[in-house]
């Protein structure tokens, strides 16, 4: 019998077409005849779809949920793995993106460009002043790399090139850091040497509010924080008093808790303050390859064989 699996709307139907030679492919959950819910094998799913004991009890013959992300904080694993439903990410190929946009956001920061680009739009340029816009240099500063995995290794890349130091902390030791000239340091020591502060972490229990009001209060006066991991690793309330009280220079969040985050959140207007939506991976060749891959675990997945990317083996 052919499997029957399920892709989300979202994706243009282009990328997921190596499916259609071996699957019967319906677009939307919603778009299951009720009667076909048990028929269901595989689940295409994306991060902005919560995926627990509730959809899972309506799909019972259920034997992979491929994510297209490399983070899966929106599979509850644990209820995949008691069913033996494998779960795939797409790691690795969207590393550079995101460490991209990571440098972009910290650039942007670091040079004000956002108040700029707007003072510029809006009339306030008014001429060249000796003391306009003033930012950061980047040459001899700290940048602190919480999660040294691929995407904080890669940001530890480009920002050498720029010529900052590097720090990180992390589980565990990476000898590989040494070819940045990274050291590894305590969380709490990284907080207080770092002028920039970028996460890297996945959001689990123990990341889940890790940069708290204590860890804002305990990074250098002026620092910058940069987010492009997940929204719910900062406390944003705490993160609005800090910058409010003018203690941090500057965050850029690629990130926020919730996605979207409503246009009236004070975070918004908050001082040195740049939200992005959620492009760490949005470049077109990386989420042709994102998609490619997910389609890859989707496809071993409904055949029971091995994931190609797996996170529960299943
Ligand atoms: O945030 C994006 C991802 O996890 O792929």
């Amino acid at each position: 019998m052919t499997p029957l699996v399920v892709v989300p709307p979202e994706v243009p139907g282009d990328w997921l077409a190596s499916l259609d030679a071996e699957c019967e492919v319906i677009v939307g959950l919603d778009a299951v005849p009720a009667p076909r819910l048990s028929e269901v094998v595989g689940l295409l799913s994306l991060l902005t779809m919560p995926v627990g004991p509730g959809l899972l009890a309506r799909l019972p013959a259920l034997r992979v949920v491929s994510n297209m992300a490399v983070g899966h904080d929106n599979i509850e694993l644990e209820a995949c793995a008691a069913r033996n439903i494998a779960v795939g990410n797409t790691p690795g190929v969207l590393t550079d993106a995101t460490a991209d946009l990571t440098m972009a956001l910290l650039l942007a920061s670091a040079r004000r460009l956002d108040e700029a680009a707007s003072d510029a739009r809006e009339g306030r340029w008014h001429t060249w002043t000796p003391d306009g816009w003033l930012g950061v240099s980047l040459r001899g500063t700290t940048l602190g790399i919480v999660g040294l995995g691929k995407i904080g290794y890669a940001v530890g890349e480009r920002a050498r090139g720029f010529g900052m130091q590097i720090c990180y902390a992390s589980r565990s030791d990476h000898p590989e850091a040494e070819e940045l000239g990274a050291r590894r340091v305590a969380f709490d020591e990284l907080l207080a040497r770092a002028d920039f502060v970028s996460l890297h972490v996945p959001l689990t229990p123990e990341t889940q509010g890790m940069i708290n009001r204590d860890a804002l209060a305990r990074m250098k006066p002026g620092a910058i924080l940069i987010n492009t991991a997940r929204g719910s690793i900062v406390d944003q309330d705490a993160l609005l008093d800090a910058l409010r009280a003018g203690r941090l220079r500057g965050a850029a969040l690629d990130v926020t808790s919730p996605e979207p985050l409503p246009p009236d959140h004070p975070l918004f207007a908050a001082p040195g303050c740049l939200i992005v939506p959620h492009i760490g991976s949005a470049t077109e060749s990386t989420r042709r390859r994102m998609a490619e891959l997910a389609c890859m675990n989707l496809l071993a997945g409904v055949h029971g064989q091995p994931l190609p990317h797996a996170v529960v083996r299943g």
